[in-house]
């Protein structure tokens, strides 16, 4: 876990040593400023957990310096320390927005405890506002399955990845797992215990993406009738994964690029920017260089995000993984809705390790669910595979040739593969409900 940052602010050396040698004993990392000046410059320059603030400094008080911090980052837990037990003042600074208020001299333990809880109330408000964003809990699938040399490298570059705190952009086809890795990156980094975000850049309005990622103050626009936490704000301290980032509009994309470098942002309608530390991890199945030549794509932020690129392979490039791969995907299935264990024949596996996957993984996961809901017996044999989703199993003969059944056939297995094999977008495109497309699926088979 990465370390809390505490700003400690006191013009008394012995003070200033004493808190520190604490709380880095404790675990913490401690900056200094012993005056209001320099305890503004650095709260403005970093990001801290919290700040503890000695009531009088040779340049002013707490009480004048509390409403300038809470100005730059409102956020961050602040604790006031005096000499004075003055029950008027204890108020003020509360009002204000301090945390806690604690008399000298101090009682480090009990500072080490108003620390801890604040922090605590902090990760769980941010955890909070993050299942508030996310529709659905995400279980961990394991990326790296498999042998392969292509696997091991992966998984190689993703654990020394995973340990820095750069941008990271994944890049693979479409269904090669990128989004799976993207979780594991998070949950193999320091940021594991806070909250890991996720949007996908593609088909959204300059609006809605704007709103998401940013957030807007109520009233900032017709309909904005309460104000809204965006994404990387929910993501403070955390991971913010944007998928398909190709597809992000050029004009969102400086203020991405602004977050990631100064680590601040403005929710839309506010009248002052915010602090956040995030860490991006980006996906794409774009040549995002090649976008950046026509102009669909900022190179300054191009550069920002592919220090480290990770490279997804196809699951045709890795087809020695293929049977290791599909059991995993098959036991995960039957886990899922309760059925027995189901094996996959020798003929089974020919067949998988022969086609050529161009939906990948997600393809791979489609036909095994089509073959598990038609399947009679424990083993699934070649001729439970349909591949008929896939472009490899396309008709080419004149639509005006074909039987109704035929072209209805045709219909899902065009749309379904426009989608990358995902049968829930297919399913919405095609405007009938998911297990409607399965039941026709089935049906077609036949
Ligand atoms: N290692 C894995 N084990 C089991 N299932 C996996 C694995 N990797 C990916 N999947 C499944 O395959 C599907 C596609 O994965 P994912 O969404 O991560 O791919 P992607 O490369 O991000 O796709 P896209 O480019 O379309 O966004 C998902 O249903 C996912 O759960």
């Amino acid at each position: 876990m990465a370390k809390a940052k505490i700003l400690v602010v006191d013009d008394d050396e012995t003070i200033l040593f004493a808190i520190r040698d604490f709380l880095e004993l404790h675990g913490f990392s401690v900056d200094e400023a012993a005056t209001c000046a320099e305890a503004e410059a650095r709260y403005r320059a970093d990001v801290y957990d919290a700040v503890t603030l000695d009531y009088s400094l040779p340049d002013g008080n707490a009480i004048d310096l509390l409403p300038r911090l809470k100005a730059i980052d409102p956020g961050v837990p602040i604790v006031l320390l005096t000499a004075h037990a003055r029950i008027e003042l204890a108020v003020r600074a509360i009002q204000l927005g301090a945390e806690q208020f604690l008399v000298k001299p101090l009682d480090l333990p009990a500072l080490l405890v108003v620390i801890q809880r604040a922090l605590e109330n902090q990760r769980n408000r941010r955890k909070q506002l993050a299942r508030d964003s996310l529709e659905q809990p995400q279980r961990a699938v394991d990326p790296f399955i498999g042998q392969s040399a292509a696997i091991r490298r992966l998984e190689e570059q993703s654990r020394l990845a995973a340990a820095t705190e750069s941008p990271i952009l994944i890049r693979g086809e479409t269904g090669t797992g990128k989004s799976e890795l993207a979780r594991w990156l998070h949950r193999h980094s320091s940021r594991a215990s806070e909250p890991m975000l996720e949007l996908n850049c593609g088909g959204f309005t300059r609006e809605f993406l704007e709103t998401e990622l940013f957030g807007h103050e109520k009233g900032a626009f017709t309909g904005a009738v309460s104000a809204k936490v965006g994404l990387l704000e929910a993501a403070n301290r955390g991971t913010v994964f944007l998928d398909e980032i190709g597809d992000m509009d050029v004009q969102i994309q400086p203020r991405i690029l602004k977050a990631l470098e100064e680590k601040r942002f403005r929710r839309l309608g506010a009248v002052q920017d915010q602090k956040v530390d995030f860490r991006l991890v980006a996906a794409t199945h774009q040549q995002l260089d090649r976008l950046v030549q026509e102009q669909r794509f900022r190179s300054d932020l191009f550069y920002r995000i592919s220090a480290i690129q990770i490279f997804v392979p196809p699951l045709r490039e890795r087809a020695e993984d293929i049977p290791t791969f599909a059991q995993r995907i098959l036991d995960r299935l039957t886990g899922e809705c309760g059925r027995e264990p189901m094996r996959l024949s020798a003929s089974a596996l020919t067949k998988l390790q022969d086609h050529s996957w161009p939906g990948n993984i997600r393809e791979l996961r489609n036909v095994l669910e089509r073959a598990l809901m038609g399947a009679r017996s424990p083993e699934l044999e070649a001729a439970d595979l349909d591949f008929a989703a896939s472009p490899q199993g396309q008709s080419q003969e004149p639509l005006s040739s074909l039987t109704l059944k035929e072209l209805e056939r045709h219909h899902i297995s065009q749309v379904l593969q426009e989608e990358g094999g995902h049968v829930d977008r297919a399913a919405k495109r095609l405007g009938i409900p998911r297990s409607t497309l399965y039941q026709k699926l089935k049906s077609l088979r036949s």
